[in-house]
């Protein structure tokens, strides 16, 4: 059995970069993001229930983001239900990849953590961080997003002071450097545990 680590932190927080980190210490890592790019992709499993509950999202025989980023623009509502269909699923994939994984710590990249219920199944919570206003600035530098739509997932988010109070671990994503050293230390101390155990 792995030791999980559930790495989480809002949107643009460092999340993916910080999951990098902690794979070049040796530790595998699950990337809940990526899981539903999989799943969206053509053949994954979310196509046709995507397709029956939003026809016009599916083309070329993948699940079009832009137009499931229309529909909740259209109506709030939608995500829920987009939810409902990929979190089962996203579960599955996770699952799945903790049961083949032989590695020491296992890191599982899931933005809404604290938000489900996956802080319950890992043994450490870690949470990313960076000042709101170093957060807005780099989300919309990625030019995927604009304000509105920014606005609006992280309304959905737990807010960052409320994940970090709940997390056993804040890696501050401010400088590379500095990220990567708080990684070693987490690292460093769990392999200590396990090897005391
Ligand atoms: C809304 C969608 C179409 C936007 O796609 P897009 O490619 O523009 O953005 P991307 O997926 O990279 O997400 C950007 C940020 O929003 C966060 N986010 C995505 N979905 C949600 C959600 N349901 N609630 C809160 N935050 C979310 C992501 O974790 C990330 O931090 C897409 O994120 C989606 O289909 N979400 C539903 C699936 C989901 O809940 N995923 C969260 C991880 S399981
Ligand atoms: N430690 C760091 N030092 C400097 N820049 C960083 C650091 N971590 C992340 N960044 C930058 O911040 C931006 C967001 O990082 P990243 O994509 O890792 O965030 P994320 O939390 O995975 O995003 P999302 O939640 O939207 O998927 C990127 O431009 C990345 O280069």
């Amino acid at each position: 059995m792995s030791w999980l680590i559930g790495l989480t932190g809002s949107i643009g927080m460092g999340k993916s970069t910080t999951a990098k980190m902690f794979a070049e210490e040796g530790c595998a890592v699950w990337d809940a993001d990526a899981a539903v790019h999989r799943l969206y992709s053509v053949g994954g499993a979310a196509v046709a229930p995507m397709q029956a509950a939003f026809p016009a999202a599916i083309v070329d025989g993948a699940v079009s983001r832009d137009t499931l980023k229309a529909e909740i623009a259209k109506d709030g509502s939608a995500l829920r239900v987009i939810e409902g269909i990929v979190h089962p699923l996203v579960a599955e994939d996770r699952q799945g990849f903790i049961a083949g994984t032989d590695a020491d710590i296992v890191v599982l990249d899931i933005p809404l953590l604290f938000e489900g219920s996956g802080h319950k199944m890992v043994d450490t919570t870690v949470c990313v961080s960076v000042p709101p206003e170093m957060q807005r600035e780099r989300v919309l530098a990625r030019g995927t997003m604009t304000e509105d739509q920014f606005e609006m997932i992280k309304a959905k988010q737990m807010p960052d002071a409320e994940k970090r109070a709940l997390a056993d671990h804040v890696v501050i994503t401010d400088t590379l450097d500095h990220a990567r050293d708080q990684v070693r230390e987490i690292v460093t101390e769990i392999r200590k545990k396990l090897k005391n155990a």
